[in-house]
C-alpha cells in the first residue's frame, strides 16, 4: 500500500545478554516468487511459511487483481489458483506495490508479454527508485512503459501481444532484474537467454524449475549464462518457504554485540547466493557455527548458532557483496563496535535501495559517534570499544536502516531511538516481539 502510516518512532537501550531461539519468517524473495509463479500456473500451489509482511501482502494483492485466486487459510499458509502463462487479466485498478522493489518489478516482467496493459505505483520510498533497469529489457520483448522522468513511478506499461524472445546481459548484479527478463521470457516463443556478470541469488531459476520450466545454467567466460524455452505449461506446487537469512543477520548481529548472548536461529536458508553475511562474520571472527545441516523445500538450511565474542574489523571480500547486499546496514552497525576497521566496497547498487543505505547508515552512525568513509560505492566504519549513542537516526522509509540502529542502540552509551520504525513490517513483522522475547531493550517511543 502506497498510503504510508503514522510513523513509529522506536528506542533502544543497552540490553542484558541475548538468550533463546529466534524463529524469523519465511524468505522475502522466495514468498514474493511463490506468489507470482503460483499465478502463473495452472492448479493450485500450496506456499508453507510464507512471510506475511506488507511488501508480500502487495504482491498477494497485485495478484488477485491479474486474476489469480489467493487465500490465507493460517497464519503462512496460503493457496494461490493460477491462471497460466499468459493469463493474466487486465488489472482494473493501479497495483501499488508499496515498499517493494522486488514486487514491483517482478510483476512487471511477469505481465510484460501477455498483451494487456496495468499502471503501477508505490509509496514515497518506492517512487524514487529506478525502473528503467527493468523495462529496458522489456523493450526487448517488445514491451512499452511510460513512467515519471528517470524512469519513475507512477508507470504504465503496455504488454507485448507478439513478443520476442530475448538475449539480455544484465548490466548490474541485480536478481529483480534477472527475474523480471526470465518471467517475461515465460510467454515468449523461443529461448530467452540472461548472461549475467555476477551471481545473484537464485530463487527465480530454482523455482521455475520446480514449477516444470526448461531452464539451464551455464558458467561460460561472459558469465552466467541462464537459458529458459518460452511457453512452458507450469504447474502449481508445494512450496516450503525456508527462514529468511537477511531476517536471521539481525538477531545473528545483536547477539554477536550484546554481551554474554547466545541464541540459536533455527531453519535459516544458506543457499550459497544469500550466506556472504555469515562467511563475512566469521570471517571477523564470530562464534557462528551452522548446525544440524539438512535441505527444506530445496533450500539447504541450517540452525544458526550464536555467542557473543569480540569481533576484528576486515575488509569485506567486494565479489561477496550480492550474496549479503541486503545485509550491509546491519553490519555497518556492528562494525561499530569491532576492533578495528571494517571496509565494504563494491557496494554501489545500496545507494538504490528502499533508501541511499550508504548514506542512511554513514549519517545515522555519524550522528551516534561513529567515524565513517563513504565514497560512491565503499563505507568504511572505524570500530570503537564503546558506541556513544544518544541520537535520534532518520530510517528514511527503509526497514533494513531501522532494524540496523536498533540492534546498535542494544550496546550504545546512550539509547538509539528511530524516528520511523514502521517500516519494519515490510519484511519483519515480528521482529518487536521477537527481540524483546530474547531480552532486547526495545520500545515504542511514548507508548
Ligand atoms: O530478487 C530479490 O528478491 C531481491 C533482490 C535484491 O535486489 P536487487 O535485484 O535490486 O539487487 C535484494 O536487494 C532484494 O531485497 C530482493
Ligand atoms: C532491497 C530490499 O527490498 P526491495 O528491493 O524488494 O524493496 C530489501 O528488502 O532490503
Amino acid at each position: 500500500m502506497s498510503g504510508h502510516g503514522p510513523a513509529i518512532p522506536m528506542t533502544a537501550r543497552k540490553s542484558g545478554p541475548l538468550q533463546g531461539v529466534a524463529e524469523v519468517p519465511g524468505d522475502k524473495s522466495i514468498s514474493h516468487r511463490a506468489l507470482i509463479l503460483g499465478a502463473l500456473s495452472v492448479g493450485e500451489t500450496r506456499i508453507s511459511g510464507l512471510l506475511e509482511g506488507q511488501d508480500v501482502l502487495d504482491t498477494a494483492s497485485a495478484m488477485r487483481a491479474f486474476g489469480a485466486e489467493v487465500t490465507q487459510h493460517g497464519p503462512g499458509e496460503w493457496t494461490v489458483h493460477g491462471v497460466g502463462i499468459g493469463g493474466f487479466a487486465e488489472p482494473d485498478r493501479v497495483i501499488d506495490c508499496g515498499n517493494s522493489g522486488t514486487g514491483v518489478r517482478l510483476i512487471m516482467g511477469a505481465m510484460a508479454t501477455t498483451g494487456i496493459t496495468a499502471s503501477f505505483t508505490g509509496d514515497a520510498s518506492l517512487v524514487k527508485r529506478p525502473m528503467g533497469r527493468v523495462t529496458d529489457p522489456l523493450a526487448l520483448f517488445g514491451t512499452q512503459a511510460v513512467g515519471r522522468e528517470g524512469g519513475r513511478l507512477p508507470m504504465t506499461v503496455v504488454g507485448a501481444a507478439q513478443p520476442v524472445p530475448v538475449r539480455y546481459r544484465v548490466p548490474m548484479p541485480s536478481a529483480q532484474v534477472k527475474s523480471a527478463v526470465l518471467l517475461a521470457g515465460l510467454n515468449a516463443p523461443g529461448q530467452t537467454l540472461v548472461i549475467e556478470g555476477e551471481p545473484t541469488r537464485d530463487h527465480t531459476e530454482r523455482m521455475l524449475r520446480g514449477f516444470g520450466a526448461e531452464l539451464t545454467v551455464e558458467d561460460t567466460d561472459e558469465g552466467r549464462v541462464i537459458t529458459l524455452t518460452g511457453q512452458p505449461e507450469l504447474n502449481g506446487q508445494d512450496v516450503a518457504v525456508p527462514r529468511d537469512p537477511s531476517s536471521a543477520a539481525f538477531p545473528v548481529c545483536a547477539a554477536l554485540m550484546v554481551q554474554d548472548s547466545n541464541i540459536l536461529v533455527p531453519g535459516v536458508s544458506q543457499n550459497p547466493t544469500r550466506n556472504g553475511i555469515f562467511l563475512t562474520l566469521q570471517d571477523m571472527g564470530a562464534d557462528l557455527v551452522m548446525e544440524n545441516p539438512r535441505e527444506e523445500g530445496g533450500e539447504p538450511v541450517a540452525d544458526l548458532r550464536v555467542r557473543f565474542g569480540a569481533l576484528k574489523g576486515i575488509h569485506v571480500p567486494p565479489e561477496r557483496a550480492a550474496s549479503m547486499i541486503d545485509e550491509y546496514p546491519v553490519l555497518a552497525a556492528l562494525a561499530a563496535t569491532a576492533e578495528g576497521v571494517t571496509v565494504m566496497t563494491g557496494i554501489k547498487e545500496l545507494r538504490v535501495k528502499e533508501s541511499d543505505r550508504i548514506d542512511a547508515m554513514a549519517r545515522g552512525l555519524e550522528a551516534c559517534g561513529v567515524r565513517v568513509e563513504e565514497t560512491e560505492d565503499s563505507l568504511t566504519v572505524y570500530g570503537m570499544a564503546k558506541v556513544p549513542g544518544g541520537a535520534t537516526v532518520a530510517s528514511h522509509l527503509d526497514h533494513r536502516i531501522a532494524m540496523a540502529f536498533l540492534c546498535l542502540g542494544m550496546v550504545s552509551a546512550k539509547p538509539i531511538t528511530v524516528d520511523d520504525a514502521s517500516p519494519i513490517a515490510t519484511s519483519f513483522p515480528v521482529f518487536e516481539p521477537l527481540m524483546t522475547g530474547l531480552g532486547a531493550q526495545i520500545t515504542r517511543v511514548n507508548s
